[in-house]
């Protein structure tokens, strides 16, 4: 499912408000929240987005990029598990060199991609953490969770006690955790 665009719009005022250049978009789909990011980078900017599955980015994203290239020079799609390709940026020395993460892929994967996107971030780097609310369930139903409303709602207490972030967690479409890396 796409991003809803009150975060998408959001997160682009957020680079703007930062200054970033580097953006990790985490869950790729159609491509609609890369090219949210893109579109807010400077000329110069990149986003690396990852995604195991490129059919709807095939479909849907890939006719749109190939008509603007000067958004679709912005952006590196890699194909394969999102873990594996931020522990490559990790240990290839990307550590503390990008400004802006988006997660938004598999919720089970949600600890370890906080975790991952925490060490690649830069200090004054923010994280958008999609579906933070999970229907409101991580706050009206936290006894009854799936599996995949367990990991968002540990991801929320990871935040909550991380001392190198400081957080908001907010109703904005399904929930957006924003994190700022002290
Ligand atoms: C909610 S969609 C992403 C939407 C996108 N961020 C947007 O706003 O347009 C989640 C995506 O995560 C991908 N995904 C699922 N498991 C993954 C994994 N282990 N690594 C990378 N991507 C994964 C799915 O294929 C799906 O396209």
């Amino acid at each position: 499912m796409l991003g809803a665009p009150e975060v998408l719009q959001f997160g682009k005022n957020f680079i703007r408000l930062i200054h970033a250049k580097r953006c990790l978009d985490v869950g790729t789909f159609t491509g609609a929240s890369a090219l949210a990011w893109a579109l807010a980078l400077p000329t110069d900017g990149e986003v690396a987005s990852f995604d195991v599955d490129h059919t709807a980015l095939n479909a849907v994203g890939t006719p749109i990029f190939d008509k603007h290239t000067e958004i679709k020079q912005k952006i590196k799609f890699q194909l394969g598990p999102a873990v594996d390709a931020l522990d490559k940026l990790i240990f290839d020395g990307e550590s503390g060199k990008w400004d802006f993460a988006f997660i938004d892929a598999d919720k089970q994967n949600y600890p370890k991609y906080y975790e991952k996107c925490m060490t690649l971030l830069r200090s004054g780097g923010v994280i958008f953490i999609d579906n933070a609310l999970w229907s409101g369930k991580v706050a009206t139903d936290p006894n009854n969770l799936t599996e995949m409303g367990k990991a968002i709602d540990e991801t929320n207490k990871l935040i909550a006690a991380d001392e190198k972030a400081d957080n908001m967690l907010l109703n904005l479409g399904d929930g957006c955790h924003v994190v700022f890396k002290k």
